[in-house]
């Protein structure tokens, strides 16, 4: 019998309760009559002492050498490998996905944590041949000071720590506000940071409402930068905020990311993984692929092959060894799909399978949703636009590579896009014309390796990039030193 347990905040290297002496229940969406943890709902003064915290342990974590920093970064990549099965086994139970998918992301965590700490031996500058032959030039790395770090709860280990870890081996201090949806995952992560033996304040949680505490952070003096994922509107907000009071921000938003089918495809390939990339995470992945592109001439061949496997998808509970997809993570997230759905089918899409809830009786406690796949969609349609981040694939019919690339480029978002051909010159051209920050050609849309820059165009993104070496150009400011002697 599964035994929910409170979580506190942690400020200052302590855990502590709320001010408002409340808490807030965190459900299984698998069975929303299960509680997983609960959590604080912290006020603007728990915040407060978070960042006061941050603030004084600032500048002791710049002072120590990034191999020192590297070391703790070692030491909470152990810990968190030490607890493995039990942190994924509870980001299952608390957001729905699979339990290998949350395994998958918990050693990604742990390989991040030691890219991380590796970084702390790498160069942070350039020597740069000055003008007078006597001096020496040569740039070095600030780290920002305090960094607020906003994450939503569809990664709710990778995302925060893809984060934090260059935030702090870069010789930033973090506070840190996780998706209340997914918060007793996160705390775990803090416990391992604890484990880790960082100083006090170098790592601070707060937990509650993104419109109070979120919000609160992209406006707070003392926060010298923010990170944000998330939805569209919010990232846009958090973004005004940080700007108009001259921090840096840094956002990964949303995507409605095209794999485009060409003729010439290898067919079980891209439907492996049109299905891997749109509905493994139940969809609900940034990366996911939610537009299929494909050729007239080999349509029909493709619908049938996917078709064939998406009705063979066994949906369930993620920690059910049986389940291929899990259920939604929230109901909130489990209303939108299903009005997308509704939507598609009144703008004139032809639903080719799932579309409901999943009849068994196991899955009435849950907020699962049927794979689903639609077809007659066109570029103007709703759900040919908007992200919907659930398990919903539209099947879009073109003549040509030109004509598919076109449609694939049509919306406001650019994170990733793929395409399955054997030929080279559609590949460059591919290459060349896709609107998309991350480009994957016969592989699928989702899967992002963590030492590779991250991030998409247009409204994806604000631009910079996460992960691999790019990070460091949000968590530090360069610094140009000129020396005479
Ligand atoms: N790019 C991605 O990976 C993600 C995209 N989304 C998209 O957003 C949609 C809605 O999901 P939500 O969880 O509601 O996303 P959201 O953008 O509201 O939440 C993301 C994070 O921002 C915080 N937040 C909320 N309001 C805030 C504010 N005013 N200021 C600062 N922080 C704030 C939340 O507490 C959470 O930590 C999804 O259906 C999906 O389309 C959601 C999660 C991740
Ligand atoms: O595709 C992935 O593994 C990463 C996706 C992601 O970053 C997101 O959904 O926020």
């Amino acid at each position: 019998m599964f035994e929910p347990q409170t979580f506190l905040n942690y400020i200052g290297g302590e855990w502590k309760a709320a001010s408002s002496n409340m808490v807030e229940a965190s459900m299984n969406p698998a069975n929303r009559h299960e509680t997983v943890g609960y959590i604080q709902k912290s006020t603007l003064d728990d915040l407060e002492e978070a960042v006061v915290a941050a603030r004084a342990a600032k500048m002791g974590w710049r002072k120590l050498s990034g191999p020192a920093r590297g070391e703790f970064l070692y030491k909470a990549a152990n810990q968190v490998e030490q607890r493995l099965d039990e942190i994924a086994e509870m980001m299952t139970r608390e957001m729905g996905k699979t339990l290998p998918e949350a395994k998958g992301e918990t050693a990604r965590g742990v390989a991040i944590l030691r890219y991380y700490a590796g970084e702390g031996m790498r160069s942070i500058g350039d020597v740069i041949p000055s003008t007078d032959s006597t001096a020496l030039m040569f740039t070095s790395r600030a780290p920002l000071g305090v960094v607020g770090v906003i994450t939503p709860w569809n990664f709710p280990v990778a995302i925060p720590i893809w984060k934090m870890a260059p935030a702090l081996i870069y010789g930033n201090t973090v506070v840190f506000k996780p998706a209340q949806e997914t918060a007793v995952t996160a705390a775990l992560i803090m416990e391992c940071f604890q484990a880790a033996g960082l100083p006090a304040g170098v790592i601070n949680m707060v937990t509650g409402d993104g419109g109070l505490i979120g919000q609160a952070m992209a406006d707070h003096p003392d926060i010298q930068g923010i990170t944000f994922t998330g939805s569209n509107a919010v990232g846009k907000k958090v973004g005004q905020s940080a700007l108009a009071r001259g921090a840096k921000y840094q956002l990964e938003m949303g995507g409605k990311n095209p794999v485009i089918v060409a003729r010439d495809a290898d067919l079980d390939l891209a439907v492996d993984a049109t299905i891997s990339g749109g509905l493994k995470s139940t969809g609900q992945k940034c990366t996911a692929t939610s537009r299929v592109i494909v050729h007239s001439e080999i349509y029909e061949a493709f619908k049938t092959k996917l078709l064939d496997k998406v009705q063979n998808i066994r949906l369930g509970s993620g920690l059910e060894a049986a389940t291929w997809m899990g259920p939604l993570a929230s109901e909130n997230q489990y209303r939108t799909v299903l009005s997308y759905i509704t939507k598609g089918v009144e703008e004139g899409g032809t639903l080719l399978c799932g579309g409901g809830k999943g009849q068994r009786q196991d899955l009435e406690a849950g907020y699962f949703v049927e794979p689903t796949v639609f077809e007659n969609i066109s570029s103007s349609m709703t759900i040919a636009q908007e992200e919907i981040f659930g398990p919903v694939l539209a099947l879009m019919k073109v003549d040509s590579l030109e004509e598919a690339i076109e449609i694939a480029n049509d919306v406001k978002f650019g994170l990733s896009a793929s395409i399955f051909t054997r030929d080279i010159s559609s590949m460059l051209t591919f290459l060349q014309d896709i609107d998309a920050g991350m480009v994957r050609i016969n592989a699928e849309s989702a899967g992002v390796e963590l030492q590779a820059p991250f991030g998409g165009v247009k409204q994806s993104s604000s631009g910079s990039r996460e992960q691999g070496q790019a990070a460091i150009d949000f968590y530090t400011d360069i610094k140009t030193v000129f020396v005479k002697a």
